[in-house]
């Protein structure tokens, strides 16, 4: 049984042995009393050798060079469909395909229930996932659709064809109803077009775009024209990118579940563990692929993926996939391989955040699409209470240990309550797990500069409440969907508030509430404006030095990218005058007719009000 935080932190000398060795990987963790640690710093822990084997030669597709040419019809006539064996629809257990073996069609294997309950009969799913969610909560939430012929949403699953199948999965993962984002992103997806979707964190868009592609595959035609006997290339159908290893980890394991008895195939690639399993679990046939960007490069050019028969593209936390750091992978796999242009595929891009600069570029990639934003775009849940405290950074571990002793005399006894802390640098992860533990309090840690294995086990440690208090820098900001994260602090903040909305929603999430603190301090004044905006728009008490900082901030002192008016003004940039990827305007200074709300009529959402814009373009830019 799971021990509460209260429980595990007042025992904390005698549980951070354990917790911490498996934790940490074979790290032992401090007892309660500070100076007898047993503890050992990230940088000594042991770490495994990679076992992957050196990258081979590109001996990929030369690019572009099986471009099929643009304008034909959208599904009509595949080049090469040679799909086999999901006639079956609401049965399942069609013939998957793909790789050498075919998949779960052939009988060679039995596909393993990632419900973990009994195949055949319908056990409650895990008590603690989804019982109690009041999805109530999102029913209020402005939605806003543009595009040409939008179709309806629809307010239950019964509503929509998905088949059988996957409806017993529903029923499985007991969604009663759709969330707002899935009623409409969902009949959206399933008429075949192209999506621009932003919706609050936590509002379920993982099911949004699993559901039709799942459906879509089980679907299609039963015609299959099969690889080449023994190419070791594999053709998913679909492919869903995301930033990070341990999210496409996370949406691989839902899209299973969504699939389980579909006979469609899920499989996983990303970088920091073995290729060679990777491929074998390939070759074993794959209709859709999920990946981080850089373990998909290489799969591509070893020749092992190709994406000739790509149907449907998703890039997942898409602001993140298209920003500088990911943008030429993105387009090396999009637009310089072998997958099929835009209105040959279906594209579909989500995020709870699309900067306008975002959106244009974005844009590159889909064809005659529809944007889809509920609630505002790039704003918080108001499940969410935040706080901003003034900090100077030397008091910060003295703020941070009377927030978790008060957190620790408050937590319910045997319920249990995570506490996630982001940091901005690395070093300083290890420095305050480091500390943290020194202090008796049971800590892990996430970051780029620890192991694969080390990431993994952190975070297993974190969810399984072993460790309650997981120290991360913004590779855990994104996406990751961890039950009873009742506590985000923001010990140091992000430079860009729309990381700052995707960290504080690792909680209040699926309808729950959640608390967010943030430590602020003169060394964060950027970032005054675009905070005491997002948190008044987010219905928060907005501290009074707060305002006077981000007055202050719009005469000229603060320049975060996501400020200088209209923030939640513009919503799809088509809509507005400035739809034009050249336009020196960043966040709809030119002119929104965009309506939505906010409009061009001032307060936050103005082309002119809000805290006055006009900055030249940033770095970013
Ligand atoms: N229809 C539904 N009914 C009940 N729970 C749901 C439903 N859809 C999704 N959920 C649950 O809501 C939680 C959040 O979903 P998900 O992780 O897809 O959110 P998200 O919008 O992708 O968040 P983020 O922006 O942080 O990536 C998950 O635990 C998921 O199982």
């Amino acid at each position: 049984m799971r021990a509460s935080w209260a429980d595990l932190a007042a025992s904390s000398a005698a549980d951070n042995v354990s917790a911490g060795s498996s934790a940490n990987n074979g790290a032992a963790v401090a007892g309660s009393a500070p100076g007898r640690s047993a503890y050992v710093p990230p940088h000594l822990r042991n770490r495994p050798p990679s076992a992957d084997p050196p990258a081979a030669a590109n001996t990929g597709p030369t690019p572009g060079s099986d471009r099929p040419g643009s304008g034909g019809p959208r599904w009509g006539a595949p080049r090469n469909d040679f799909r086999a064996g999901y006639g079956g629809g609401g049965g399942g257990r069609a013939g998957g395909w793909g790789g050498k073996g075919g998949s779960w069609g052939g009988g060679r294997e039995r596909e393993v229930n990632p419900f973990g309950d009994d195949v055949d009969t319908e056990q409650p799913f895990d008590e603690q996932e989804n019982s109690g969610i009041n999805f109530d909560a999102y029913e209020d939430i402005p939605v806003e659709t543009s595009g040409d012929n939008v179709p309806p949403p629809v307010n239950t699953f019964a509503e929509i064809d998905l088949g059988e199948a996957v409806n017993q999965n529903i029923r499985r993962c007991k969604y009663v109803k759709p969330t707002p984002v899935q009623r409409h992103a969902i009949p959206i997806s399933l008429v075949g077009r192209d999506l621009m979707a932003c919706a609050q964190t936590g509002s379920g868009k993982t099911a949004a775009f699993c559901f039709p592609i799942i459906s879509g595959i089980m679907k299609s035609s039963p015609q299959v024209q099969r690889p080449p006997r023994g190419a070791r290339t594999v053709y998913p159908l679909a492919l869903i990118l995301s930033p990070t290893r341990e999210l496409s980890m996370q949406i691989h394991e839902e899209a299973r579940k969504f699939s389980y008895q579909t006979g469609v195939r899920v499989v996983v690639a990303y970088g920091g563990a073995p290729i060679n399993q990777q491929l074998r679990e390939l070759e074993r046939g794959v209709d859709i692929l999920v990946a981080t960007p850089g373990r998909l490069v290489d799969l591509l050019e070893r020749a092992r993926v190709s994406l000739q028969m790509i149907r449907y593209l998703t890039l997942d936390e898409a602001d993140r996939m298209l920003d500088m750091g990911f943008e030429p992978q993105i387009r090396k796999i999009v637009e310089q391989m072998d997958m099929p242009p835009s209105g040959e595929r279906q594209t579909m891009l989500f995020s709870a955040t699309f900067p306008k600069q975002i959106q244009r570029l974005a844009s590159d990639f889909l064809y005659n699409y529809i944007f889809l934003a509920v609630g505002r775009v790039g704003s918080s849940t108001d499940l969410i209470v935040q706080r901003v405290e003034f900090v100077h950074d030397s008091d910060k571990r003295s703020y941070l240990m009377d927030l978790l002793h008060a957190q620790r005399d408050t937590a319910v006894q045997g319920k249990q309550s995570l506490t996630l802390v982001f940091v901005e640098t690395k070093k300083g992860a290890d420095a305050l797990e480091n500390w943290l533990c020194g202090n008796g309090f049971p800590a892990t840690s996430i970051h780029g500069d620890r192991t694969q294995q080390e990431r993994e086990s952190a975070l297993r440690s974190f969810k399984s409440g072993r460790t309650p208090i997981l120290v991360a820098t913004d590779v855990a900001a994104r996406g990751l969907d961890i039950p009873h994260v009742s506590h985000v602090i923001n010990f140091d903040l992000p430079n860009d508030i729309d990381d700052y909305v995707h960290r504080i929603g690792r909680t209040g999430r699926a309808g729950k509430s959640g608390l967010a603190t943030a430590f602020f301090n003169e060394n964060n004044s950027s970032m005054a404006r675009s905070l005491a905006e997002l948190m008044q728009e987010a219905n928060q008490e907005v501290p009074t030095w707060l305002s006077r900082y981000a007055a202050r901030s719009s005469f000229g002192g603060g320049r975060n990218r996501r400020s200088g008016g209209g923030r939640f003004g513009g919503r799809d940039i088509r809509r507005e005058g400035s739809f034009n990827r050249g336009g020196s305007d960043y966040y709809g200074g030119g002119g929104s007719n965009s309506g939505g709300y906010g409009g061009s009529s001032g307060g936050y959402g103005g082309s002119s009000g809000g805290y006055g814009g006009g900055y030249g373009p940033s770095a970013w830019d």
